[in-house]
């Protein structure tokens, strides 16, 4: 079977990570076209893909034909736009979290979609791929140490990037909690409420955090995260799940522990791309294999519309300092065999 022709749309801090993956790790697909309207970032991006081509906007790249499939790694904010014409061309998309950043827009994308008669759009909500969560999650279906009671979520990122404002600590960053919660309870998220730790005074001045968000499912299970993006310290995504039998905790760092001089130590992550490399490569191998198959391996356009749902309770909570209710859609028939 031939290479699946892949144009990545966004070559920023993600998309370029997935152009070297999918150029290096991922068998059976190929980047073909770059969309990418910073110039500079684009030719960065081609510099080792002699046959790639550059186009500044995916109507140009959908115009020649430049691909078989299309992964967006634009700004949330900018999914909608490059979702929407590439559905309208029958496109596999692997869409980088958040689908959208509301409700309304990912309702858009899950008509668009629906209109093709095709599950085409996968989102990259890559925990769903890391081992320790499919781990955890079993432990939790199993029922081996009883009933999940709740869970304790630790999402800490060093710094973040100047663009980073105060909605994004709900839509852009705990929204990876929203959807493995509910990935790992089964259950969707009911309520979301927010408090603020005290304020770091390392944090961006626009930025009010770290804050604790607590997300409760439906069947009772309360989720407390700790989002947390001036940690200074290094990037950490941990949880700890309590059972009516005991405790099971994933995301610990591991690699090689020193003792020298009276210390014993272990290096920590400092970005998302080593904590996550081998969920990465996992999701977009599965994905590209789906494509072919036309189909799709992972959370589909619904779950993003679930997620964004939720995400707006979260951003009301955020604003009120109440707890918020989530509501939700009934599921159209189209996502139940999906
Ligand atoms: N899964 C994860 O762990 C993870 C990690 C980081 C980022 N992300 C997601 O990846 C996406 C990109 O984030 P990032 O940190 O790489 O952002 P970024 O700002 O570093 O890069 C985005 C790139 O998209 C380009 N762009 C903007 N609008 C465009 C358009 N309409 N068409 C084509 N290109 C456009 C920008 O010029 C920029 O180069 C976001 O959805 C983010 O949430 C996911
Ligand atoms: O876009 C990034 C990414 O999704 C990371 O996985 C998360 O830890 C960050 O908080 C977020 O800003």
């Amino acid at each position: 079977m031939p290479d699946l022709r892949i144009a990545v749309v966004g070559a920023g801090l993600m998309g370029a990570d997935h152009i070297i993956r999918i150029s290096s790790r991922i068998v059976g697909a190929v980047v073909s076209a770059v969309v990418e309207p910073d110039e500079n970032r684009a030719k960065a991006a081609l510099a080792n893909l002699p046959s790639a081509k550059w186009f500044s906007n995916i109507e140009e790249a959908l115009q020649a034909s430049a691909m078989d499939a299309v992964l967006i790694a634009t700004p949330g904010q900018f999914h909608e736009s490059v979702l929407i014409p590439a559905l309208a061309a029958n496109l596999p998309i692997l869409c980088e979290k958040p689908l959208t950043p509301d409700s309304s827009s990912a309702l858009r994308v899950v008509a668009a979609e629906m209109a093709t008669g095709r599950n085409l759009v996968q989102v990259g909500f890559m925990r769903r791929f890391d081992s320790g969560y499919m781990q955890l999650r079993e432990l939790i279906v199993s029922k081996n140490q009883g009933e999940l009671l709740g869970l304790h979520c630790a999402h800490r990122n060093p710094t973040v990037p100047e663009s980073y404002h105060n909605d994004m600590l709900i839509f852009d960053s705990v929204v990876h909690e929203i959807d493995v919660v509910r990935f790992l309870t089964d259950s969707p998220i009911a309520s979301v409420e927010v408090r603020h730790f005290k304020r770091n005074s390392k944090s961006p001045v626009h930025l009010n955090e770290p804050i604790l968000v607590m997300l409760e499912t439906e069947s009772g299970v309360l989720a407390v995260v700790e989002m947390n993006v001036s940690a200074q310290f290094g990037y950490q995504v941990r949880t700890e799940a309590i059972f009516e039998e005991g405790l099971a905790e994933i995301g610990r760092t591991s690699g090689m522990l020193t003792n020298f001089s009276a210390k014993i130590s272990m290096d920590e992550n400092m970005s998302f791309k080593p904590r996550f490399a081998a969920a990465y490569d996992s999701q977009i191998q599965r994905w590209v294999n789906a494509a072919k198959a036309g189909k799709i391996d992972g959370p589909s356009a619904w779950d993003g519309y679930l997620a964004a749902a939720a995400v707006e309770a979260g951003l009301e909570a955020l604003r009120s300092g109440k707890k918020v209710p989530a509501a939700y859609q009934p599921m159209p028939a189209f996502y139940q065999v999906s």
